[in-house]
């Protein structure tokens, strides 16, 4: 529905910036092809890409080289030097700044892409669409307030009412929750993804919160400076990183440096500082080849392993924290100190001799990037 292909962004060099000097690229090389109403989220740290890539969606941006194309259409194309202006996509943009205008009514706020943007609504079909739009967003009972009278989270809805009132068949969302306090932003999270999947809009939403990308997304584009380290749905990224720096931005982990002794099948050992683990064989495994071996704190079993279970290994435990919703342990073994998060309800002392059991399947090799 949505094809980025190949985009490559320079900006040029800003003030003060030596022109003798090679800029680093702001898209190198990014191609992400997104289903029709998909949510699929941009994720990465700052700086990474990730609203260069939503504003050359938008046409607010032009990629230096590259293609892009909705439903078929080209938007944006270097080789033909095609370029669709932005009122002509079809799309919706909501921002983290709610960019509402304060001097308006929220009926009017709302209706101003309709008055204001392609043209063409007449009169009684531009009410009937606000008012179906503030339905959406449970603010019809606000349609005559002047729009700073509202909380922050209402006036995010007034946004997207706004963003959603034409029919967009694309929406764009960047950060579009960060501006909310931390439990308005939980209950918005769900709230959102309804909203734009109930309308079937295709929806990019762009986010540097890990959390957010992995409760909203159908699928993810992790960004590293420009460009794509991962794709896949949360799940894969959050089980199967491919690279340590996908398993390190998305949740916490351990990841101990080894080496691949062997492998068998879809299988493979690795010695690590305090001894052998299985693991699942990564692509193209080879005897001898250095790797992390990743597995989360919560996805390693203290004290309940069976004798004859793989991967078990003894050590002592080396500090605690309690977080209330779990205890966050270390645990010393050999010269490696590994991150454990058990139920807080379990009793552990500092010192304590345990078990760990890191499980077959909670086990990643990634490869190692020195
Ligand atoms: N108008 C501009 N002129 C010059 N460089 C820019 C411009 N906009 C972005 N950049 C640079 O391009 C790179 C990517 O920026 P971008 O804003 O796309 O990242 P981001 O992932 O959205 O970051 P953030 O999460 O901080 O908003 C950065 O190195 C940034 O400094």
């Amino acid at each position: 529905m949505l094809v980025l292909e190949r985009l490559n962004k320079t900006y040029p060099p800003t003030e003060g910036q030596s022109r003798g000097v090679a800029l680093e690229p702001a898209l190198t090389d990014l191609s992400i092809d997104i289903g029709q109403g998909e949510f699929f989220t941009l994720l990465g740290p700052s700086g990474c890409g990730k609203t260069t890539t939503l504003q050359s969606i938008a046409g607010l941006e032009h990629p230096t080289t590259g293609r892009i194309t909705m439903d078929g259409r080209k938007v944006f194309c270097s080789d033909t030097q095609t370029v669709v202006p932005s009122n002509k996509r079809k799309l919706g943009m909501v921002f983290q700044s709610y960019a509402i205008w304060p001097h308006m009514t929220v009926f009017e706020n709302v209706a101003f892409p309709l008055v204001h943007g392609r043209g063409g609504c007449p009169r009684n079909e531009v009410r009937q669409k606000v008012m179906s739009a503030l339905d959406r967003v449970g603010l019809r009972d606000f349609a005559d307030r002047p729009a700073p009278y509202l909380s922050g989270g209402q006036q995010q809805r007034v946004a997207l009412a706004r963003a959603l009132v034409d029919e967009p068949s694309i929406m764009l969302l960047d950060e579009p929750l960060s501006n909310l306090d931390a439990k308005l932003r939980d209950s918005m999270r769900v709230e959102l993804r309804e909203l734009v999947k109930s309308v079937g809009a295709t929806t990019i939403y762009v986010t540097h919160d890990q959390t957010e990308a992995l409760s909203m997304s159908d699928r993810i584009a992790l960004l590293n400076k420009g460009r794509l380290e991962q794709l896949g749905t949360p799940d894969e990224i959050y089980n199967n990183p491919r690279t340590a720096f996908v398993a390190q931005f998305v949740g916490r982990s351990n990841i101990l440096p080894g080496q691949i002794i062997d492998v068998s099948g879809d299988r493979c050992t690795i010695q690590l500082g305090f001894g052998v683990v299985t693991c699942p064989a990564p692509k193209l495994a080879a005897r001898g080849e250095r790797v992390g071996l990743m597995v989360r704190p919560h996805g390693i079993v203290v004290n309940s392993a069976k004798s004859d279970a793989p991967n078990v290994f003894t050590g002592a435990i080396s500090h605690i924290s309690f977080t209330g919703e779990f205890l966050d342990i270390q645990v010393a073994v050999g010269s490696e100190v590994l991150r454990v998060f058990v139920s807080s309800y379990a009793s552990h002392r500092v010192g304590e001799q345990v078990t760990v059991q890191l499980p077959v399947d909670r086990c990643v090799a990634l490869p190692d990037q020195g």
